[in-house]
């Protein structure tokens, strides 16, 4: 009784709202839905498919990656409804109807609950929101500074050598076939934040004999963070009191990452605190250092004095405007909201170059014409990295970010029994109370009225060159202040150029959103940007990559082959990849190719074997 009357309910409010609507039976965020969705759409896929179709596709966590913009083509409108008995879904690919929904914080605010599992160490900027929110955000908003991002492009430039250095030794032409790209690049990025986040620097395998294990721990500092960020569902999922006491394996190591990656940190933070105590501070480059320093947390203030001194300990109190635990939970937060995110865009770039061979051709003469015969110490963070944003390495960072952006859908809601209003195309519709919404990114940056395109097959191509702008023909959208907008907050915000540099395509105002928009933009967007630049440049400027044919024609093979012999191995190649691309990609915290990996190899500029594609 209770599901009908809230299905009737929520059918109710769907008819109210002006907008298209699909009626399912299953509310796609029910959590025990969400962990056994597998086994029932198998299930119900064996029933008459005009018992399931089409609703049953909409109740996969990640409809949005198979559809694209095909339900909003179908319902001729870019916000449609999804009514279930367990709560209605807005799913947004309006650039109108998104800006008002990032602008209107209020009204509109993130569903925080989805993000609880993240509170591992303690509150922070992600999970919070209203006021609360505020707080954090004023804190952590200044550490992404520019003084951090000259580090970042330093370690990604470093790091980015080291990567390919543990591939090829110097006199090699070309790396044999590299299974899993994707892993090298999480590690790798990895590896920025662990500098650029806690002025730990961190070594490949090739580079050092054996992570130390310092006393009192069990494993290294790199163990403790990548086990712990490999296993972070068992964590988020499993309760601390069984985690502990937990007789199987997986849980065991789990919980040892946990409990050893929170002393590194604590160690980290009792270190930050006394050098800022000391004076010893080099001013809070790193984005812990500048956490704990604009928290105003000393080891005085926190320890001693306030222990024995009443009066003393209010007023540390009172400037003290972070606890421990969230500092912690923000310094972890950074690393999660930033190195899978940034890792996916490197590796998604390089295998769409691998199969675009003009574009990546087009992006090394680019690099050439920025960075001439300097060696990469010599590139220059001031001078060099704007030119690279506003060329072809920015182009194929944005067209990567508009064809897979890792947030596929960004979550916001509106709150029980508060409907509101949208207008969108001069018509007023009526988002529902308690109604789940989600921004759809990957079906707004495809939605044709907005992008340059030559056909529809040509939106959901991987093609940079479309943010090329003709010399001939001035941006359609300069004015950098649409982008720039005041946020009203009195306090520095994350960098606010635009997303795109002004020798590039401007998409129309909020219709290209991988960081999101308005006043809970991504703090981190710029890091990224410099990292992904300076890593795509680092492989680029020296080599090639190419899609490896092995499974279909081997090293001896390729010597002798014809072009068009070759042309055929590398179109079986081309095609795995972009089956994988379609069918083999899940979302777990940011979309990934799951299923099975691209194998790929890197050549020296000059010895590419297959032009193609
Ligand atoms: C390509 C790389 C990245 C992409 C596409 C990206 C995307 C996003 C998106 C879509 C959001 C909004 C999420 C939501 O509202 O639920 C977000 C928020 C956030 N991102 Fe990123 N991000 C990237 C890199 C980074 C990096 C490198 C960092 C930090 C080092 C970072 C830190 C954050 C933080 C702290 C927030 C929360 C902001 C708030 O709620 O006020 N991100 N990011």
């Amino acid at each position: 009784v209770h599901t009908y009357q809230c299905s009737a309910r929520n059918l109710a409010a769907a008819k109210a709202s002006g907008l298209p609507y699909i009626k399912t039976p299953v509310y796609a965020f029910n959590r025990l839905w969400l962990l056994t969705h597998p086994l029932w759409i198998k299930v119900l896929r064996q029933l008459p498919h005009d018992w399931v179709d089409p609703w049953l596709s909409f109740t996969k966590p990640d409809f949005a990656w198979e559809k694209l913009y095909d339900p909003f083509e179908k319902f001729g409108c870019d916000c449609f409804l999804i009514v279930s008995p367990g709560g209605n879904t807005l799913v947004v690919a309006d650039p109108e109807a998104i800006s008002q929904i990032t602008r209107r914080r209020d009204d509109f605010p993130k569903p925080v609950h989805f993000y609880s599992g993240i509170d591992q160490f303690g509150k922070n900027v992600v999970s919070a929101e209203g006021g609360y929110w505020r707080h954090h955000r004023k804190i952590t908003s200044p550490p992404f500074n520019e003084r951090n991002n000259h580090m970042v492009w330093e370690e990604s430039l470093a790091q980015g050598q080291s990567m390919m250095s543990g591939w090829l030794s110097p006199n090699d032409t070309a790396t044999g076939p590299l299974k899993d790209i994707a892993a090298q690049a999480m590690r790798l990025s990895l590896h920025v934040i662990s500098c650029s986040g806690f002025g730990v620097r961190l070594q490949w395998p090739h580079e050092q004999a054996e992570s130390d294990i310092p006393e009192g721990h069990s494993l290294s500092y790199k163990d403790a963070l990548s086990t712990l960020l490999e296993n972070l569902i068992v964590v988020m999922l499993t309760p601390k009191w069984f985690l502990r006491n937990s007789p199987f394996k997986l849980q065991k190591v789990a919980h040892t990452s946990y409990v050893e990656w929170g002393k590194y940190m604590k160690e980290m933070y009792t270190e930050k605190r006394s050098e800022i105590e000391s004076g010893e501070s080099s001013g809070g480059m790193d984005l812990m250092g500048a956490l704990v320093k604009g928290a105003g947390v000393t080891a005085k203030s926190s320890d001693d004095d306030s222990n024995h001194d009443p009066e003393k300990a209010s007023e540390t109190t009172k400037t003290q405007l972070f606890t421990e635990d969230e500092i912690l939970g923000n310094a972890f937060v950074f690393i999660l909201a930033g190195h899978e995110t940034a890792a996916n865009t490197i590796h998604f770039s390089i295998l769409l170059l691998a199969m675009h061979w003009g574009s990546q051709m087009h992006l090394q003469d680019d690099l050439d014409a920025v960075l001439g015969d300097k060696s990469v110490s010599e590139w220059d963070y001031d001078h060099d990295m704007p030119k690279l944003f506003g060329n072809m390495c920015g182009a194929v960072m944005c067209e990567q970010l508009r064809l897979i952006p890792p947030v596929v859908g960004i979550p916001k809601s509106t709150l029980k029994g508060l409907p509101q209003g949208l207008t969108l195309g001069g018509k007023q519709i009526t988002v529902p109370g308690g109604c789940t919404i989600t921004l759809d990114t990957v079906a707004l940056h495809r939605n044709p009225k907005y992008w340059p395109h030559t056909s529809r097959e040509d939106l959901c191509e991987f093609r940079p060159e479309r943010w090329l702008l003709d010399s001939s023909k001035s941006n359609t959208n300069t004015d950098d202040n649409t982008y720039a907008e005041e946020e009203d907050l009195d306090f520095d915000g994350p960098d606010k150029r635009p997303d795109t540099a002004a020798s590039l395509f401007r998409p129309p105002k909020s219709a290209y959103v991988p960081f999101s928009e308005g006043h809970r933009s991504c703090l981190g967007r710029r890091f990224a940007q410099v990292e992904i630049l300076a890593v795509l440049a680092v492989i680029f400027k020296t080599w090639s990559v190419e899609l490896d044919v092995s499974d279909f024609m081997s090293d001896e093979e390729v010597e002798t082959a014809s072009e068009e012999q070759k042309r055929e191995a590398w179109n079986k190649a081309d095609a795995r990849a972009r089956d994988l691309l379609r069918n083999g990609m899940m979302t777990i915290i940011t979309i990934q190719m799951r299923k099975d990996k691209v194998p790929m190899r890197f050549v020296k500029r000059g010895h590419e074997r297959f032009k193609f594609g």
